[in-house]
């Protein structure tokens, strides 16, 4: 242990959360087949020595590259070996042992992600530490375990073959990702549609590729989606705390976004169990999409009883109406088919997670006023930021309105005229001045604009 290995180890300490078919503060514990059988710690650690401890990872770069010799490639057919969460020596050590804390990048009640320079190999890595008393060694040994043998896929983040035990937390390393989250990279009014073209593209990929293997990812959000490049060109899903084999029994994923939660799953009641499948983290990618494109979710919670926004879609969506609810009206047709297909209020209707690449040739967004009744095409330009920029405009303006309102009142308080400037008398005035300090100054000239005096 210590040798950081590079597939990849990340998992989520923070929360705890229902596992399969364990209790429900218990993350996971079907699926452990670990020996570690003490909720909280294995019972004989070992302490590594600060020599044998290696950390494999390729030079400095955020993203480890897996033509690196630590990169050992899994099978790629692992027979459903990556259900199997074999156990893990968690050798006991502090956190200045061997890293430099150089950040506290989150904490939440659960977990702390730090930001560390990993000492004798001078590599800066992220060590996600969870509190020891509030998640059992089998739930962080799951989303280790499955961190790991997934992070080869390259929208999927990558963890090193590190974990230890501190006297309070479990903890394990990954990669760093310069950008931080989604969240954190989101506008009030969402990314333009080439970005979120960009980033759903990859996502599909990483969770098509959990699918492939039978796994769920069951959270997906803003926050689980790391951003490496600064155009979204690579973005990788993380936490794997809720990750779960296909079809197990499992309790719903606590402290998440109800606006995330698809509608079979929100109308469950609290400690019963269901079936985890894949349609689940179609329907939270359906919403992962418009969020991105508007900057926030569609409805606050999947209940078509309490949530009119979400009637209005669920009525649209089963073909009962053709009025597009008004938050969608901005999307093209083409982008509003995909939305029926990944938001159905029937999860067995629902698509795969890979729909969405049939529509990257598409235009989605139409640059709609969402708003009323009387929606209109706003402008059929080539660009969607100016529908998205269009509000701000209109606000910016009547907040000139009134700034310039102001000044008149302040001004005819001192008595003070504030007429408006003549425009062509300032331009004239500003000519003749150019042409006596330039002999060569040709007045004919055409660009010279006066910029911006004030006028009334
Ligand atoms: N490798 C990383 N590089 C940069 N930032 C990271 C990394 N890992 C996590 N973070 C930041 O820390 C936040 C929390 O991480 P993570 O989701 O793994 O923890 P958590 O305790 O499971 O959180 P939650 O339960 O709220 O989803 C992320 O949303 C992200 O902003």
């Amino acid at each position: 242990m210590g040798t950081i290995e590079k597939r990849s180890f990340s998992f989520r300490l923070r929360r705890s959360r229902a596992g399969d078919g364990g209790s429900t503060n218990s993350r996971n514990s079907n699926n452990n087949s670990s020996t570690c059988t003490n909720n909280n710690r294995c019972n004989s650690p070992q302490t590594p020595t600060s020599t044998s401890m290696k950390l494999e990872v390729p030079n400095s770069n955020a993203s480890v590259s897996r033509r690196s010799s630590i990169y050992r490639k899994p099978d790629k057919d692992d027979s459903g070996l990556i259900h199997i969460i074999r156990d893990i020596d968690l050798p006991l050590m502090s956190f200045t042992d061997q890293y430099n804390i150089e950040k506290v990048l989150a904490e939440g009640c659960f977990a702390k992600i730090l930001l560390t320079t990993h000492r004798p190999t001078q590599t800066k890595v992220v060590l996600k530490a969870v509190h020891a008393e509030l998640t059992t060694i089998q739930e962080f040994q799951k989303e280790f375990h499955f961190n790991y043998e997934l992070s080869h896929q390259r929208n999927i983040l990558s963890a090193y073959n590190v974990a230890f035990q501190t006297k309070d937390y479990y903890v394990f390393a990954m990669e760093h990702a310069p950008y931080g989250d989604l969240a954190s990279n989101l506008g009030p009014n969402g990314l333009h549609e080439n970005a979120a073209k960009t980033i759903t593209e990859q996502l599909s990929s990483a969770l098509s590729f959990m699918h492939s293997k039978n796994l769920v990812h069951r959270d997906l959000k803003l926050e689980n989606v790391l951003v490496f490049t600064p155009d979204f060109s690579r973005v990788k899903l993380c936490d794997f705390g809720a990750t779960t084999k296909k079809g197990t029994l499992v309790h719903k994923v606590k402290h998440t976004w109800t606006s995330f939660v698809p509608p079979e799953i929100l109308e469950i009641v609290k400690n019963e169990r269901f079936h985890c499948l894949p349609c689940s983290d179609s329907w939270q990618f359906g919403i992962l999409l418009y969020h991105i494109l508007t900057g926030s979710p569609p409805w606050n919670a999947a209940n078509w009883v309490k949530d009119a926004n979400y009637c209005n879609f669920m009525k649209y969506e089963q073909r009962k109406t053709t009025k597009i609810p008004d938050n969608f009206r901005r999307f093209s047709p083409r982008l509003m088919r995909c939305f029926r297909k990944y938001l159905s209020h029937d999860p067995e209707d629902r698509c795969k997670v890979t729909e969405v690449t049939k529509y990257m040739k598409d235009r989605w967004v139409e640059c709609r006023v969402a708003t009323s009744k009387s929606a209109i095409l706003v402008a059929p330009t080539p660009d969607q930021d100016s529908c998205i920029y269009l509000n701000q405009r209109e606000a910016r303006k009547s907040q000139e309105d009134d700034n310039k309102q102001r000044l008149r009142r302040m001004m005819s308080t001192y008595g003070l005229d504030h007429s408006p400037v003549d425009q062509n008398a300032v331009r004239k005035r500003v000519l003749d001045w150019l042409a006596t300090c330039d002999d060569n100054f040709d007045r004919e000239i055409e660009s010279l604009v006066i910029v911006d005096t004030p006028t009334q």
